[in-house]
């Protein structure tokens, strides 16, 4: 391949076990630069597992995870590629962020603390300058008039979308969104996916996104990936396999999705 294009996110033949559970069995996916990706599928059929290998909160066991073109998952020992040191991913995963389905805010310091903490202390941003990125970015998530109020105080999903600003506030390349809309009470998700279809109209960040909301995955999705017991089943634009999907297991699987909704 040119250099250049490689893609941005490449899994390589990964293996992801849990004692004899075989969640990803040789998983090849690539993502490119920008391009924002939807994971859908059943429950259990490794969607999150994906995204907590990103976070290095999990670690593979067999293949190889590249980010950048540098493999992540592994470093190089002299030109041998060696599973990864706790040093080598904690430098590496600072371009990834990652937003979750409980929102995890520190409860006891205020919406611009949470949003400043991580690019002061882990990426040394000068405290002035990080308050300044706050306020844009709660500006960016309808939530400037709460920037000194505590998380205890807001919405769950204000609470959402504080977590958004936190995570894009470490300016990552990529954001990682797992089913963030899950934990928010109905009339909550509209304010949340707003916020993330902004960020993907005005920013040119890869998303991957775990959803269970379609409508959303059809919107913003330059591609989406069905998933059945850790494997790719289909993947194509939302036109596709939304309007046209080409496999049994994804038209039952958005049968069975629509009827329940
Ligand atoms: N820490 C863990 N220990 C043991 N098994 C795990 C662990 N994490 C995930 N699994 C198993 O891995 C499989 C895939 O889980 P994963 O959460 O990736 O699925 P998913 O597609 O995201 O499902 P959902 O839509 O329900 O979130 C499941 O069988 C799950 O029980």
């Amino acid at each position: 391949m040119e250099p250049g294009n490689e893609p941005l996110i490449k899994f390589d033949s990964v293996v992801k076990r849990f004692g004899d559970n075989v969640v990803l069995d040789g998983l090849d996916l690539d993502v490119n630069a920008g391009e924002r990706v939807t994971l859908i599928g059943p429950s259990g059929s490794g969607k999150t597992t994906i995204l907590r290998l990103l976070m290095t909160l999990e670690h593979v066991n067999g293949g190889t995870i590249w980010v950048g073109g540098r493999p992540f998952s592994h470093m190089y020992r002299g030109d041998k590629l060696v599973p990864a040191s706790e040093k080598y991913l904690r430098e590496h995963r600072k371009t990834i962020g990652m937003v979750f389905q409980q929102f995890n805010l520190f409860p006891n310091m205020t919406v611009r603390k949470n949003v400043t903490e991580g690019p002061v202390h882990s990426l040394g941003v000068p405290k002035e300058e990080a308050s300044e990125r706050a306020v844009e970015l709660l500006e960016m998530v309808g939530l400037a008039d709460k920037i000194d109020a505590h998380p205890t105080q807001l919405s769950g999903g204000q609470q959402q979308r504080v977590a958004i600003a936190r995570a894009l506030a470490m300016r990552p390349e990529i954001l990682l969104l797992d089913e963030v809309t899950s934990a928010l009470d109905p009339e909550l998700v509209a304010g949340v996916l707003d916020v993330l279809r902004e960020i993907a109209r005005e920013t040119d960040i890869t998303m991957l996104c775990v959803t269970h909301e379609m409508a959303f995955a059809r919107d913003v999705s330059d591609r989406v990936f069905m998933f059945d017991a850790g494997r790719i089943a289909e993947s194509g634009p939302p036109e596709q396999i939304f309007g046209d999907p080409h496999e049994d297991r994804t038209k039952s699987f958005l049968k069975a999705v629509l009827e329940h909704d």
